[in-house]
């Protein structure tokens, strides 16, 4: 597999940007941080936007930036970028835009013009002038023309950023789908909790200008002493499991994960299929004895891994050990002292299934899909 690997600096006035990392390029990786955190300035210097960066930026093989200053220039390194704002040609219809695109990386391209327009359901706007778009349109527009650069490498950054929730659901299964599809690595910029776990299979996390963390998103959210970059209210973990069936009746998925059932609102991904299961640690209810007669549909078999607790709080934050695979549930201090919780307690975790919303659960394996033909 190929790697991104990074190892640069650079110094504004009231900022530097220091950082070592080795991006795998499969699927997705979020770069996720607070604002101002560099993930910008990062995204630029892997596209050769940022002239003062000093280091080595490689792609696989191929140099990109040494540390004597040679650089390959930014239209010659194969990305895709992708904005906040669509950056669209607006004396070029929505047609004419792709077409732009498609002219520029040539014949040959793995990446065909009618799949893109598939893809992203393009066709029926192909007429249209840019200016008369709505904000996800546009995003989806300027998702089908970076693709047609035929990009070896994406880059999106906050492409959801300027949109409202409804246009952001609206726009979040394309961009799921696409790297799957088109096998375009991608980078995906986020200061989101919930696109990440939706989107992404890596993440790094920058802190000023750091690296406060990378790896597999389900490992780096069981970190607890990332609670400044990943944030308390919106923690959580994810787990993998797989769809097992589906009550019609009740409008329910059944999943398994590591041999325990987990019911949630019903999905349309197929029987047998994975789906990435993002559950917040505010979600998370824990009992030292099985519940009987609860409404709460998930009642998980673990053991207590970690216990953090904050002096300064009323909470703590539990790690528990389900199958392998970790949860987090934010307690209060007193319960941990009432229940005697500690670490290698076994516990029942308790999950609500309205927990799972729609930005929760994500299908899985698309990577192994062909693309259209
Ligand atoms: N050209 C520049 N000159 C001086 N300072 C800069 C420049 N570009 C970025 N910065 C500073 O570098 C820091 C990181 O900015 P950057 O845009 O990379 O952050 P970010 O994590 O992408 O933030 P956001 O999520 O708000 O977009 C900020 O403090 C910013 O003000």
């Amino acid at each position: 597999m190929t790697t991104l690997h990074c190892d640069v600096n650079i110094a504004f006035s009231a900022f530097t940007l220091d950082v070592d990392c080795a991006l795998p390029l499969d699927g997705v990786t979020a770069l996720f941080g607070a604002s101002g955190s560099g993930k910008s300035t990062l995204l630029r210097i892997i596209s050769g936007l940022e002239k003062r960066a000093r280091g080595v930026v490689r792609f696989g093989e191929e140099v990109w930036q040494d540390d004597n200053g040679r650089t390959v220039p930014p239209h010659r390194r194969g990305i895709g970028y992708v904005f906040q704002d669509a950056r669209l040609f607006a004396h070029l219809s929505v047609a004419g835009n792709l077409r732009y695109s498609a002219r520029r990386a040539g014949d040959g391209c793995a990446i065909r013009f009618d799949d893109v327009v598939d893809s992203l359901d393009l066709g029926p706007l192909l007429n249209r002038r840019t200016t008369e778009l709505s904000g996800g349109e546009r995003q989806r527009v300027a998702l089908g023309r970076a693709l047609l650069a035929h990009p070896r490498l994406m880059l999106m950054d906050e492409p959801l950023a300027s949109l409202d929730e409804k246009r952001k659901a609206d726009i979040l299964p394309y961009i799921e789908r696409l790297p799957g599809v088109f096998r375009v690595p991608t980078i995906y910029v986020t200061h989101n909790m919930a696109e990440v776990t939706r989107l992404a299979d890596r993440m790094l996390v920058l802190s000023e200008g750091r690296v406060a963390a990378q790896g597999a998103v389900a490992d780096v959210l069981t970190r607890l002493d990332l609670y400044p970059e990943t944030g308390r209210f919106e923690a959580g973990a994810v787990l993998t499991a797989t769809v097992i069936g589906h009550n019609d009746a009740y409008q329910l998925t059944m999943l398994d994960h590591a041999g325990q059932r987990i019911e949630a609102p019903r999905t349309d991904v197929a029987v047998g299929a994975q789906v990435r299961l993002r559950v917040r640690a505010r979600d998370v209810m824990l009992a030292t004895q099985r519940p009987s007669g609860i409404s709460a549909r998930n009642v998980l078999r673990g053991t207590i891994r970690e216990i953090v607790e904050e002096p300064d709080t009323a909470f703590a934050e539990t790690l528990v050990d389900i199958g392998g695979a970790s949860l987090r549930s934010r307690i209060t201090r007193k319960t941990v002292a009432e229940l005697g919780l500690a670490p290698g307690t076994p516990i029942y975790a308790i999950v609500k299934a309205v927990t799972f919303d729609r930005k929760s659960l994500s299908a899985m394996g698309e990577i192994s899909q062909t693309p259209p033909a």
